[in-house]
């Protein structure tokens, strides 16, 4: 199943490039920048990787991403994740990066923007891996700062292909973000958002309602309302689902408990992503390998969910039929 999986056109819809960034590598970026880490080797930074919850994991994900200082460092980072994931038969990423967390700690957008677009430049021109970029925005901050960034961002709109919403989900409801999303829109700017993480179904129509988004991230508590789900499969929505996010935040407690198959069932369009491959175990062949176990999906499995994926995917429509066409050779 590996070498199967391997060879086919995999694309990823939902990766927070923060979020991929492996302890070796935070180790290196400290020591370049005369950061001192809370651990002191890899392995302890390693062993602390156990979380009860997303704002749990949130804690330790916003303290990692401060050896982030320089250009260089976020290029560093997206071209590590980049060559893993293309080794590993991975052909387009789109990537969510996370503005407020880096100017929150008085890092630049320029910086920023610089080595993630310099990073894409160059995976696209040497690695065949092509990247989308969606600048996600902070739910658990207000909501007037995420509109002040997204204006302060006006030099790279032509760079981005959605704005996204991440971070605590609990309590801070897509509504909050209406005018952001309507600037957004207004602007030509698609639009994602997590909904259906830890937050309920009811999260998810106000995503769709409230904040007109094309694709719902995660989305997997849709199944606790019929109507949700309807719509969902009618509409034919895109939901980036991450089983092992999912077992590593608690969302459920067995991935042979995850609600994949069900969501299968029900014809939702469903995709697989590794959200923070760094924290939760692995990139997207480990997440398709432990769906393999869990749910004994065949090669038809994968093959419709990267299809999905493929059909949603930040790419022009040339690069679409390209890999539509590889994925039905392979
Ligand atoms: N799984 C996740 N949910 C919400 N925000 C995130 N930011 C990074 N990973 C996230
Ligand atoms: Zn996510």
């Amino acid at each position: 199943m590996q070498d199967f999986l391997t060879q086919l056109p995999n694309v990823e819809l939902h990766l927070h490039i923060e979020g991929s960034l492996e302890p070796e590598l935070m180790f290196a970026l400290a020591k370049r920048n005369n950061i001192t880490l809370p651990y002191a080797t890899v392995a302890e930074a390693k062993a602390a990787y156990h979380f009860n919850d997303l704002q749990g994991f949130l804690d330790l994900y916003f303290q990692g991403m401060n050896v982030l200082r320089t250009e260089q460092d976020f290029y560093d980072l997206a071209m590590d994740y980049f060559k893993r994931a293309r080794a590993e038969g991975v052909v387009h990423i789109d990537m969510h990066f996370d503005p407020q967390a880096h100017l929150q700690r008085g890092v630049a957008l320029d910086v920023v923007m610089a080595g993630l677009l310099r990073a894409k430049q160059d995976a696209e021109s040497s690695l065949d891996l092509s990247v989308g970029m969606i600048m996600a925005f902070l739910r658990d901050r207000p909501a007037d700062e995420a509109l002040h960034v997204l204006e302060s961002a006006a030099p790279y709109w032509k760079f981005l292909d959605a704005i996204g919403l991440d971070s605590a989900e609990r309590g801070n409801p897509p509504e909050k973000f209406q005018a952001l999303f309507a600037r957004a829109k207004a602007l030509g700017l698609v639009r994602v958002a997590h909904a259906g993480e830890e937050g309920p179904a009811d999260y998810i129509e106000q995503a769709l309602d409230v904040l007109d988004v094309q694709r719902i991230d995660h989305g997997v508590r849709c199944l606790e309302s019929d109507a949700v789900v309807q719509r969902l499969r009618e509409s034919q929505t895109v939901l980036t689902v991450c089983p092992l996010s999912n077992v590593s935040l608690k969302v459920v407690d067995d991935l042979r408990d995850h609600p994949l198959p069900k969501l299968l069932a029900e014809k939702l369009k469903v995709t697989i992503s590794s959200d923070d491959p760094a924290y939760f175990g692995g990139g997207l062949l480990v997440n398709h390998m432990a769906c393999a176990e869990a749910f004994g999906w065949d090669e038809a499995v994968f093959r419709q969910l990267n299809r999905n994926a493929i059909e949603e995917a930040f790419i022009s429509e040339d690069r679409r039929q390209q890999l539509l066409k590889r994925l039905e050779q392979a």
